[in-house]
C-alpha cells in the first residue's frame, strides 16, 4: 500500500500531514473513523518512503469501554493499521462516569490522557479533526452566544506539559476529502453509530443544519465558518495576552485584585482578567454569568453581597480590593 500511486484526495491528506512527521515520535490518534483512518494511512504512506519515520511512527486507538463490543472494534482498527505498516496499540481507559462535566467530557479527558502518555519534547500526536468539525464547533459556539475564545474553535496545535505537541493537521481539509482518500486507498472506515444519534447537538448540526446552510447560503459556508475560527483565534490570543499581563504575578495568582486596576479596563479585557483570575483561584470553568456577576462588583458597585462560585469560592469586594471571602453557608 505504501508504494501505491496517490490519488488527489490521498495526496491532499499526505501534504497536510507531512510537515508534522519530520522529527520525534509521530503518534496517530485513530478511532477507525474516516478522518483518522486517512490520517493514519497518510503517515503509513510517508513511512513507506522514509526509513527514519518508519521507526518513529505509531498509532494509538483508545477503547473507552462505553459501548458493547468496543474492545473488538478497537482491536479491528489496530489490526488494520498494523496491516498498513503502522505499529498500533489499543489503550483501554476507564472513563469516570460520575464526572460532573458529563460522560462525553469524561471520555475526552481519559482519551487525551492516554494519547499524551509517554511522550517527550519534540514528539507529536496527530488528531483527525477536519474543517467540517471546526465549522460545526463555530456554529455551536454562535448558538450559545460565545465570545471569541470559544468561536476560535479547536486549536491547530497545543503544547503539552511534556513539550510534545498535539496537532490537527487536517483542519484545512473537508471531510469529503478524507472519505475520498480512504476510498482511494481501498480502506473501509468504521462509522461510529453515535455519529448518527440526533440527541447530540453536534450531530444535528452536521446532519441537518449544515446542509440547509450550504443549500441556502452557498457551498462555501463551512470554509467561511472555519475562517471565522481563525480570525477569532488571532483576536482572542491578543486579548488574552493583554489580560495575562494585567493579572500577571510572578508568584502565581494574586490573592487580591485592586478595584482601581480593573475599573478602567474595557469590557473585552476586564472580563478576561477576571476569568483568568477566577480560574487561578480554583473556580472550575467560570461561566459568562459568573464572570459578569464578579465584574459587577467593579462596574456596578452598590454594596452588594459577594458572589458565590463553583468550587466553593466566594468573591467579595472589601476595602477597595476583590478577594475571596467566607461562604455564607460555611
Ligand atoms: N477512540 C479513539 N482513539 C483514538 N483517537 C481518537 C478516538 N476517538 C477520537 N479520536 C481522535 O480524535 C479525533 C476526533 O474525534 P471525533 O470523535 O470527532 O471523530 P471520529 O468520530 O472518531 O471520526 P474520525 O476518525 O473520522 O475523526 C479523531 O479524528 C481521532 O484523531
Amino acid at each position: 500500500m505504501a508504494r501505491r500511486e496517490l490519488g488527489p484526495a490521498g495526496l491532499a491528506v499526505v501534504q497536510a500531514v507531512e510537515p508534522w512527521t519530520r522529527s520525534g515520535r509521530v503518534r496517530v490518534a485513530c478511532s477507525g473513523g474516516p478522518d483518522s483512518l486517512a490520517l493514519a494511512a497518510a503517515v503509513a504512506h510517508l513511512a513507506g518512503r522514509d526509513a527514519s519515520l518508519a521507526l518513529r511512527a505509531e498509532a494509538l486507538t483508545v477503547d473507552h469501554g462505553l459501548q458493547a463490543g468496543s474492545a473488538r472494534v478497537a482491536d479491528d482498527v489496530a489490526r488494520r493499521l498494523d496491516d498498513l505498516g503502522l505499529p498500533t496499540r489499543v489503550a483501554a481507559v476507564t472513563v469516570d462516569r460520575a464526572d460532573p462535566a458529563g460522560l462525553e467530557a469524561a471520555a475526552r479527558t481519559a482519551r487525551y490522557a492516554a494519547l499524551s502518555t509517554g511522550l517527550v519534547d519534540g514528539d507529536v500526536v496527530l488528531l483527525g479533526h477536519t474543517l467540517d468539525d471546526q465549522a460545526e464547533t463555530v456554529l455551536l459556539g454562535l448558538a450559545r452566544g460565545s465570545g471569541t475564545r470559544s468561536l476560535a474553535g479547536m486549536a491547530p496545535g497545543v503544547a503539552l506539559a511534556s513539550g510534545a505537541l498535539l496537532v490537527r493537521p487536517l483542519l484545512g481539509l473537508r471531510r469529503a476529502t478524507t472519505a475520498d482518500a480512504c476510498a482511494e486507498w481501498g480502506l473501509p472506515a468504521w462509522h461510529d453509530p453515535q455519529n448518527l444519534e440526533c440527541r447530540f447537538a453536534r450531530v444535528r448540526v452536521r446532519e441537518r443544519v449544515m446542509p440547509v446552510l450550504e443549500a441556502e447560503l452557498g457551498p462555501g459556508v463551512a470554509e467561511a465558518l472555519a475562517r471565522t475560527a481563525e480570525l477569532a483565534r488571532a483576536d482572542a490570543d491578543e486579548l488574552d495576552a493583554v489580560a495575562a499581563r494585567v493579572v500577571g504575578s510572578r508568584d502565581g495568582t494574586p490573592q487580591e485584585l485592586p478595584v482601581p486596576s480593573l475599573s478602567g479596563l474595557p469590557e473585552a479585557i476586564g472580563g478576561r482578567v477576571l476569568r483568568r483570575w477566577l480560574i487561578g483561584l480554583g473556580v472550575p470553568e467560570p461561566s459568562f454569568g459568573h464572570v459578569r456577576a464578579v465584574r459587577a462588583l467593579v462596574t456596578d458597585w452598590h454594596g452588594q453581597a459577594g458572589v458565590d462560585l463553583p468550587g466553593g469560592i466566594r468573591i467579595v469586594r472589601e476595602r477597595g480590593v476583590l478577594r475571596q471571602g467566607p461562604r455564607d453557608d460555611g
